[in-house]
């Protein structure tokens, strides 16, 4: 359902400063499958997802959902497909705007208007059931504004508006990583769930990697923006943290190096 092929990115190319971000990326995922990615630094791994959501743009090759292409269609007209979380807790949510407001805003976005009028009491019970369904109490706090709720909370809120409204794809940006350890837990919880309970086909990146030993269905790992370890479910299911480790030394002849990795728990 999702295809890239040949995907080249390159930055200040020609410069001094040329960085090749991606390097001929092949992918195709199945309907419903979810990839955990990992990689050394630099390793293209928010490049890859920023050319899926429409950010940026490839240099070469071709980006189809669903058999369409959609290489130059831009981030806003591909928001009806793609739910994406990032790292930072601020990032996906409103800060001013009330939680209802905030799910009225995502439920918008699917409908191609900026945002729906008002929010009716039928559409308030469906928030107040799906906020119940996370269970860390946000369905009593519909009026509340999303900049007075913790990081997790407000973490908790964009996977929930990244999902609900079962995008094609969801992208997750290492969206666990500026969390404590407890948080982390519950937002990795809650990603399960959600991902699980709408089937949706999702790729996302972490610097965990018995997160990403554990999450998912398949595995990739990065490097020099290259997908250079593709490991599906069976290999998945015996692989530890020392493995992944050894595989990438092995394919790539040096030693695995990224700062941000946590290499266990
Ligand atoms: N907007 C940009 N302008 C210039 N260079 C960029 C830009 N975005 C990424 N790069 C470069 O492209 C390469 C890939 O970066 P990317 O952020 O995709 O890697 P990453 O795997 O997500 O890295 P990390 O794990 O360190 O966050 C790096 O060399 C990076 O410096």
């Amino acid at each position: 359902m999702l295809q890239l092929n040949q995907i080249e990115k390159v930055f200040y190319e020609g410069t001094p400063d040329e960085r090749k971000a991606l390097q001929g990326v092949d992918l195709t995922l199945k309907e419903g499958d979810f990839v955990t990615v990992i990689g050394s630094n630099g390793a293209g791994k928010s490049t890859l997802l920023n050319i899926i959501a429409g950010v940026l743009f490839p240099d070469f090759g071709a980006v189809s959902i669903d058999n369409k292409e959609v290489t130059f269609i831009p981030e806003q007209k591909r928001s009806k497909w793609i739910g994406r979380v990032f790292q930072d807790p601020m990032a996906g949510t409103a800060p001013n705007m009330t939680i209802e407001e905030n799910l009225g805003l995502a439920l918008g976005r699917t409908k191609n208007r900026s945002i729906l009028r008002g929010v009716n009491a039928k559409r308030r019970e469906e928030f107040q059931e799906l906020l119940s369904s996370i269970d860390i109490g946000l369905e009593d706090r519909l009026n509340t504004k999303v900049g007075l709720l913790s990081g997790g909370e407000r973490q908790a809120l964009s996977l929930l508006m990244a999902t609900f409204t079962k995008p094609r794809i969801l992208l997750l940006d290492e969206h666990t990583a500026a969390l404590d350890p407890a948080r982390q837990e519950l937002i990795t919880n809650i990603t399960k769930e959600l991902v699980k309970k709408h089937q949706l086909t999702t790729l996302m990146v972490t610097h965990q990697m018995d997160q990403a030993i554990e999450l998912g269905n398949r595995l990739f790992m990065m490097d020099e923006g290259q997908i250079i370890f593709d490991a599906d479910e069976e290999q998945k299911a015996g692989l530890t943290v020392e493995d992944l480790i050894q595989e990438f030394q092995k394919i790539r002849g040096k030693k695995f190096d990224n700062d941000r990795a946590v290499l266990s728990s």
